[in-house]
């Protein structure tokens, strides 16, 4: 499914910078961040709230153009939303008058394209959905259409798929049950993800790579690369190790969050930290 080579990224952001015009002025969300993305990693985007995070997902995705600065996709610049390129949301978004398989259907019938019904049926089977086709989003919980979303994304066969803090809204063990999903089907399929999330236990669970933004505007202030074993088993997460990268994370977030006067923080180059396994 994923066509980057070693030495393109599969997703490059470079030097992107967004204003957005507001009524009481212009509000500089990225400035001039910069980050790769390489074929078949999970990266995790965390920081203070407010940071850019989800300019930046949008971006990636070409949904947002941004103020300066490129996107490229396998090394080539995007204009605009691609269909390599899935997204799934913090809401579901399902249709509330289409049933599920419908949902699932929708993006192909804008597209004038025929759906792989044999890949759905996998996706469906994958996600514990089977069966669950006639049913409308009402009659599924939280976890279920969020299932149905990341379904309908991955029907496309997308070779990246942007998340941006797709389980904010469901309760702590249905998310953990949704992340060993994630893990599940990267395993499976390999493809490259982004995900943003404000839980730093959620992102060393998915992650290659977890980048921190810095406060607004954001730009890549630190990475730390997440070696621990797959799948990462709750004896993985509750090691000594997991809890210390957990905590750098924490201290880095807060140093980010805290009042720095009128200058701006000057950001030197992300720092790159290996933590041994
Ligand atoms: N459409 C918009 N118009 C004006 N300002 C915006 C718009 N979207 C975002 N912003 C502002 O840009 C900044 C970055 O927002 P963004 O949602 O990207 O941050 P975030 O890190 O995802 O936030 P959170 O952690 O709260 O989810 C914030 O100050 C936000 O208020």
């Amino acid at each position: 499914m994923n066509t980057g080579s070693a030495r393109t990224p599969k997703l490059g952001v470079q030097a992107a910078s967004k204003v957005y015009t507001t009524a009481s002025g212009d509000l500089l969300a990225l400035d001039r961040c910069s980050l790769d993305v390489h074929a078949n990693e999970i990266v995790s985007i965390v920081g203070p709230s407010g940071c850019g995070k989800t300019t930046l997902l949008w971006s990636m995705s070409g949904l947002h153009r941004l103020t300066s600065g490129s996107i490229l996709l396998d090394g080539k610049e995007i204009a605009g939303p691609r269909p390599e390129i899935g997204i799934v949301f913090q809401e579901a978004n399902l249709l509330p008058w289409r049933n599920l398989d419908a949902n699932i259907n929708f993006p192909f019938e804008i597209k004038g394209e025929k759906p792989d019904r044999a890949w759905i049926a996998h996706l469906l089977n994958r996600v514990g959905l089977d069966g669950f086709g006639g049913k409308f989003p009402r009659e599924l919980s939280g976890g279920m259409q969020q299932r149905a979303a990341i379904v309908r994304a991955l029907a496309l066969k997308p070779s990246v798929l942007l998340m941006d803090e797709p389980f904010g809204a469901l309760d702590s063990f249905t998310r953990e049950e949704m992340n060993r999903l994630v893990e599940e089907i990267w395993l499976d399929t390999k493809t490259t993800i982004v995900f943003i999330t404000h839980s730093i236990e959620e992102a060393i669970f998915l992650s290659n790579r977890v980048v921190v933004l810095s406060a607004r505007p954001g730009r890549v202030a630190k990475e730390y690369n997440v070696p621990f074993p797959r799948p990462r088993s709750l004896e993985i997460m509750a090691t000594k190790e997991v809890f210390d990268l957990t905590n750098r994370i924490k201290m880095d977030i807060v140093g980010e969050r805290r009042p720095k006067g009128s200058e701006q923080p000057e950001h030197k180059s992300a720092e790159i930290v290996r933590i041994r396994p």
